[in-house]
C-alpha cells in the first residue's frame, strides 16, 4: 500500500483566492493533508490504483469551506493521477459525514457564504462526474450533504444503525436541483420527492429496502466489502466503464456547470432570508440541546 502525501496546501481566509495548489511528493507513500490537522487521510495502493480517502474532521465531519477545500483539492489530484478507483469513507467513529457546516450559513458573511457554496459546487462536479470507480463506505451517520456524498458515489455499502437522507426540510431549508438529481439517480423521482418533502432520515434497512444503498454488511466489514466490491469495477475495460458513468450523468453534471452562478445567487439569496435564519437557529439550539444533555 502507497500513501499519497500532498503537503502545503494552504487555505487562506482571504478571498476569493482560496488556496495554493498543493506540491505533491510521489514517494512510497503520500498524505492529503490539510491545514485543519490532517482532516482528510488519502492512502493510494499503488498496485491497484484504488484510493481510500477518509475523512477526519471531528466531531462530526461536517463540510465547512476549508474541509470542502480539501476533499476537492484531494479529488482532483487523484483523477490527474489517473487513480481507478476511490474508496470514499470516514475515520471519524459513528459519523459518515454530518453534511454541511451550519455555521456556514448561520449569520454568514455573505462574501464567504458564496465561496463555500461554490467550494459544494466544485466537490459534487468532480465526485459525480468522477471518471474513477467510486465507492462509499457508510460507517456512520450520514444526514444532507453526507447523503449527497454518498449518492455521489458509484456503489454504497452502509454498516447497520445508523441514517442517511436529505433531511433539509427539517432545517427549514431545500436541497438544491443537483442535490435531488443526485438522490433521482439512485431512488427514482417518486421515492426522492417522498424523501424531500418530508426530510426523511432512513434507517439503514429502509435504506436498503429504497436501494438508497446497495447493501449492507456489519461495521467492520463496510471497507472490506468496498474493496471487494471495487475489484468488479476494476475488471471492466476501463475506457467502457467510464463512458458508460458519463453517458449516465453527463446531462446533470452539465445542468449545474451551466447554472453555476445563478446557483450561487440562489443558494446566497435564500440562506440570507430571515425566516431561513431563524431555522437555522433553531436546528442548531436544538443540536447544542442534545449534545449537551449527552455530556
Ligand atoms: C429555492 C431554492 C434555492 C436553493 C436554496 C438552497 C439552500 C440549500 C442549503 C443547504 C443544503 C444543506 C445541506 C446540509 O447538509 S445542512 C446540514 C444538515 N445536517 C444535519 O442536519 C445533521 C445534524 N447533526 C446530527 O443529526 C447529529 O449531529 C449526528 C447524527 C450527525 C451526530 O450525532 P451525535 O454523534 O450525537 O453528535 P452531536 O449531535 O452531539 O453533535 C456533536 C457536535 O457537532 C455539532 N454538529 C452536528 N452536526 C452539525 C452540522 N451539520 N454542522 C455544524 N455542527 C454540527 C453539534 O451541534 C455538536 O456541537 P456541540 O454542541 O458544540 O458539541
Amino acid at each position: 500500500m502507497a500513501t499519497l502525501w500532498t503537503r502545503g496546501i494552504q487555505v487562506c481566509r482571504a478571498l476569493p483566492r482560496l488556496c495554493t495548489a498543493p506540491s505533491v511528493q510521489r514517494r512510497t507513500s503520500v498524505r492529503l493533508m490539510s491545514t485543519e490537522k490532517d482532516n482528510l487521510l488519502v492512502d493510494v495502493d499503488s498496485k491497484t490504483g484504488v484510493a481510500t480517502m477518509q475523512m477526519n474532521r471531528p466531531p462530526v465531519n461536517s463540510l465547512n469551506l476549508e474541509f470542502l477545500t480539501s476533499i476537492s483539492i484531494a479529488l482532483e489530484k487523484l483523477e490527474n493521477e489517473k487513480c481507478r478507483g476511490l474508496i470514499l469513507t470516514s475515520d471519524v467513529p459513528k459519523i459518515f459525514c454530518a453534511g454541511l457546516d451550519i455555521l456556514e450559513m448561520y449569520q454568514p458573511d455573505v462574501e464567504r457564504l458564496q465561496v463555500f457554496w461554490r467550494s459544494l459546487q466544485d466537490v459534487w462536479l468532480r465526485l459525480y462526474g468522477s471518471k474513477m470507480a467510486t465507492i462509499a463506505a457508510i460507517n456512520g451517520h450520514s444526514p444532507a450533504g453526507g447523503c449527497l456524498l454518498a449518492t455521489c458515489c458509484d456503489y454504497r455499502i452502509m454498516a447497520p444503525n445508523y441514517t442517511i437522507g436529505l433531511n433539509e426540510t427539517q432545517l427549514g431549508i431545500v436541497a438544491p436541483f443537483w442535490f435531488r438529481d443526485t438522490m433521482c439517480g439512485v431512488i427514482g423521482h417518486r421515492e426522492t420527492e417522498h424523501a424531500l418533502t418530508l426530510g426523511i432520515m432512513y434507517s439503514t434497512e429502509e435504506a436498503l429496502n429504497i436501494k438508497l444503498v446497495d447493501k449492507v454488511v456489519p461495521q467492520d466489514k463496510v471497507i472490506p466489502a468496498a474493496q471487494e466490491k471495487m475489484k468488479q469495477y476494476l475488471k471492466i475495460p476501463e475506457v467502457a466503464r467510464q463512458l458508460s458513468k458519463d453517458l449516465m450523468r453527463r446531462e446533470t453534471v452539465e445542468k449545474l456547470r451551466l447554472r453555476r452562478e445563478d446557483d450561487v445567487a440562489a443558494f446566497k439569496n435564500f440562506a440570507v432570508r430571515e425566516s431561513v435564519q431563524k431555522s437555522l437557529g433553531m436546528y442548531l439550539e436544538m443540536l447544542k440541546k442534545k449534545s449537551q444533555q449527552k455530556k
